[in-house]
C-alpha cells in the first residue's frame, strides 16, 4: 500500500491491524476501571446465587389463599444473610426481609404494608400470584455461562457484576507509558511574559489531559526548540521507557520542521505520512522497535483532533478493547457547511439529540470552536457543499 497522503479509512485499517496488544497483567478489581477485560468471563456461581425474597414482607404459600380474605400464623422470621430455618406449612407464614432466603414450602412473598398484622397473624386480602417478589436462583446468569466479552470495557457497572459473581481480580493489557515531545521556537508556557512573535502553547497541556482523561497515568513532556539535536535527544531519552511517543509540531515541509528530518534519519518504520483531511493532514506515524511514534501536526486544533482519532484508537488497541474508534452516528444537518473538495474536513460541532450543528472557527489554528464542541462532523473529500437538513456522519467526543 502506499502511505504517503492516504484516506482516512486506509488509516483505521492500518491502526486496527499493525498496532500491537501489550502484555497482559493481572489488576485488582478497585484498579480496574478503564482498562479493556483480556479474557472471556465465564460465571464461577449462578446468580442470584440463593433464591431470596425481592421485598420485606411475609412468605407464604399461595394455595393458602383459596379463600380472601385469608389469616395466616406467623412462625418466625429470616433475615438477608441468615441460613434457612423453617418449612412452612399450609396456613402459615414467615417474615422475610429484603434478600432473605426463601424456606421450603414457600412460593410467594407479599410486602409488609399489603397485610394487616393482628398479634402472630397476618390478613390477606388480596390474590398474590405464584413467585410473587422470589428471586430464583439462576435466573440471571447460571453458573458456567459465558457472561462478558474479551475486550470489553471495564465499567464501574462491569466491576460490579464481576464483583457479585466473587470476582476479586480480572486480566487486562498493560496501559502505555506515553511521551509528549512539543516542539517549536515560538512556544512560551502560560505564565511567562510575552515577547514578540512568541505565542502560549497549548498543545502540551492538551494531551496531558487528554491522556489522563482516557486513564493514562504514566505521562513524560518535554519541550524542544526547532533544533534536530535537541530533538534527537529528547527523542532517545524517551524511546527505551515509552510505549508511545507523541510530537506535535515540526511534521510539516519547512525547513525548521525537524520531526519529520528525525523519523527519515532515525529509521521510524512509516506507518503513514499526510492524511487526506483537515484538520490534521501532515500527520505521521511509525513504529520504532516495540514503540509507536506518532507526529502530529503543531496546530492546536489539528493535534487535538489527531488525538481523537489516532491516538485514543491507538491507545485502545494497545490494550485490547474491542471498540477503538469514537462512536460514529448520523445526525441531521442544522446548518449549510461550504468546503474545498480536497480532503476530508472534521468539523468540530454541537450535537444534540439527532441533530447537529456546525460551529463557527473551523480553521486549524483556533481551538474556541472546541469550548462548545461535543461532536466532530465528517465533511466527505468530494463534497463541496452540504445542505441545512441532510444527513451527515458524526463522530461523538467522549
Ligand atoms: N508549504 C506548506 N506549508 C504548510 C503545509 C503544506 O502542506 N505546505 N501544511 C500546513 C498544515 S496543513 C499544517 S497542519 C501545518 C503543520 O505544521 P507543523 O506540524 O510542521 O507544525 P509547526 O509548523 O511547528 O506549527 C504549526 C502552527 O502551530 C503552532 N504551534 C506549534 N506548536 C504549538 C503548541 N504547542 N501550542 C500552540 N500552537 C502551536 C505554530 O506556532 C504554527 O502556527 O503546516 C502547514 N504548513
Ligand atoms: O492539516 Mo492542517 O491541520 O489543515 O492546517
Amino acid at each position: 500500500m502506499e502511505r504517503d497522503y492516504i484516506t482516512f479509512e486506509e488509516t483505521r485499517k492500518i491502526i486496527a491491524e499493525e498496532v500491537e496488544e501489550s502484555d497482559i497483567i493481572q489488576v485488582n478489581l478497585k484498579k480496574s476501571c478503564g482498562y479493556a477485560l483480556a479474557e472471556d468471563i465465564f460465571s464461577p456461581v449462578d446468580l442470584p446465587l440463593w433464591t431470596n425474597s425481592a421485598v420485606d414482607g411475609y412468605g407464604f404459600n399461595t394455595k393458602s389463599l383459596v379463600n380472601l380474605p385469608a389469616e395466616l400464623k406467623v412462625i418466625g422470621e429470616i433475615k438477608a444473610g441468615e441460613a434457612k430455618k423453617f418449612k412452612i406449612e399450609l396456613g402459615e407464614a414467615v417474615k422475610l426481609y429484603t434478600g432473605a432466603l426463601i424456606p421450603d414450602g414457600v412460593d410467594a412473598v407479599i410486602e409488609v404494608e399489603k397485610v394487616e398484622k393482628i398479634g402472630d397473624k397476618i390478613v390477606i386480602k388480596e390474590k398474590v400470584k405464584e413467585f410473587c417478589n422470589i428471586r430464583s436462583k439462576g435466573e440471571e446468569v447460571k453458573k458456567g455461562q459465558k457472561v462478558i466479552e474479551k475486550g470489553t470495557e471495564i465499567t464501574p457497572g462491569v466491576v460490579g457484576f464481576l464483583s457479585s459473581m466473587g470476582i476479586k481480580e480480572v486480566k487486562v493489557r498493560r496501559k502505555p507509558k506515553v511521551g509528549v515531545i512539543v516542539t517549536g521556537s515560538e512556544i512560551l508556557r502560560p505564565g511567562s511574559n510575552l515577547k514578540e512573535g512568541k505565542i502560549y502553547e497549548s498543545n502540551s497541556v492538551m494531551l496531558l489531559t487528554g491522556l489522563r482523561k482516557f486513564g493514562i497515568e504514566k505521562i513524560r513532556i518535554a519541550f524542544s526548540k526547532d533544533d534536530f539535536k535537541a530533538l534527537r535527544k529528547r527523542f532517545y531519552s524517551f524511546l527505551d521507557e515509552c510505549g508511545i511517543i507523541i510530537f506535535t509540531g515540526g511534521v510539516s515541509v519547512g525547513d525548521y520542521d525537524f520531526v519529520r528530518v528525525l523519523v527519515e534519519r532515525e529509521n521510524v518504520v512509516k506507518l503513514f505520512y499526510k492524511v487526506q483531511q483537515k484538520p490534521g493532514k501532515p500527520i505521521f506515524m511509525g513504529r520504532k522497535g516495540d514503540t509507536l511514534i506518532f507526529g502530529l501536526p503543531g496546530n492546536p486544533a489539528a493535534t487535538l483532533i489527531c488525538f481523537y482519532e489516532y491516538i485514543i484508537p491507538s491507545i485502545k488497541k494497545m490494550m485490547g478493547f474491542s471498540r477503538i474508534f469514537l462512536p460514529e452516528e448520523e445526525k441531521e444537518l442544522l446548518n449549510d457547511v461550504k468546503k474545498k473538495q480536497d480532503r476530508l474536513y472534521f468539523l468540530r460541532a454541537k450535537a444534540d439529540g439527532d441533530k447537529v450543528f456546525v460551529l463557527p472557527n473551523q480553521d486549524s489554528h483556533m481551538l474556541s470552536s472546541f469550548v462548545n464542541s461535543n461532536a466532530l462532523v465528517l465533511a466527505p473529500k468530494e463534497v463541496s457543499y452540504i445542505q441545512k437538513g441532510e444527513k451527515v456522519k458524526v463522530h461523538i467526543l467522549t
